[in-house]
């Protein structure tokens, strides 16, 4: 099985950014939502994309994001990818890929089994579904450490590219990937010492465990 592709997200800091290099992730996040501990502005967005240029891929998180959002942090942090992870329909995903010309993902919050069937609705509308574990009420809505049935998506075999997120770090990536098959992991705060705050040695253990996978 070919190792899954490495998604860091929440990517605020060169610091954080270099050890994602340095680990050999494929993409890193930065997150345009303000109400999370890990959001870039896209001045600062700017500035860490110009040093990630041509070094690792940079997707865009957003939560239910308005045209004008996208389009000052997609030119401003010269994204490669657009992570949609709010309540966004696949009539807006699709917009949203045709008016930017970036691949769009689409990130659906799972709990049983229906959740997981969400993703058809997407199959033409994005480029990748991530599948995240459902947070509470008033909650962030990702981004909170929590994991879900992993027994729900094994071996998942849709008609869209997909990845798996939610809860994972290095103690237990391996295993997700072991039951899953997924293609590719996405983490977040199971790489952080405090909420907001990467840690080089988690990415480092974190990226390890997957390729060890
Ligand atoms: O990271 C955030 O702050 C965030 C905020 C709002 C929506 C999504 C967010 N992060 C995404 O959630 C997954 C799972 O996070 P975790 O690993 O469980 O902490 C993460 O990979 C991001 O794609």
């Amino acid at each position: 099985m070919p190792t899954a592709a490495i998604k860091i997200c929440g990517i605020s800091t060169p610091e954080a950014l270099e050890a994602a290099i340095r680990a050999r992730a494929d993409h890193i996040g930065l997150v345009f939502f303000p109400k999370s501990p890990r959001a870039v502005t896209s001045a600062d967005a700017a500035l860490l994309s110009a040093r990630a240029e041509g070094r690792i891929n940079r997707v865009g998180l957003f939560v239910d994001p308005d045209d004008a959002l996208l389009a000052e942090a997609v030119a401003a942090a010269r994204l490669d990818a657009i992570q949609l992870h709010g309540a966004e329909t696949p009539e807006r995903a699709a917009q949203l890929r045709s008016r930017f010309g970036i691949p769009v993902w689409k990130a659906l919050s799972v709990a049983s089994a229906a959740d997981v069937e969400r993703a058809s609705a997407y199959a033409q509308a994005v480029d990748l579904v991530l599948f995240d574990a459902r947070t509470p009420k008033g909650a962030l809505p990702g981004g909170m450490g929590l994991a879900f049935d992993w027994n729900l998506v094994a071996n998942w075999k849709g008609p869209v590219a997909w990845g798996l997120a939610g809860g994972l770090e290095p103690g237990n990536v391996a295993e997700a990937i072991r039951r899953t098959k997924t293609p590719l992991v996405d983490t977040s705060s199971g790489v952080e010492i405090a909420p907001g705050v990467k840690d080089a040695d988690r990415i480092a253990a974190f990226c390890a465990a997957v390729a060890g996978a």
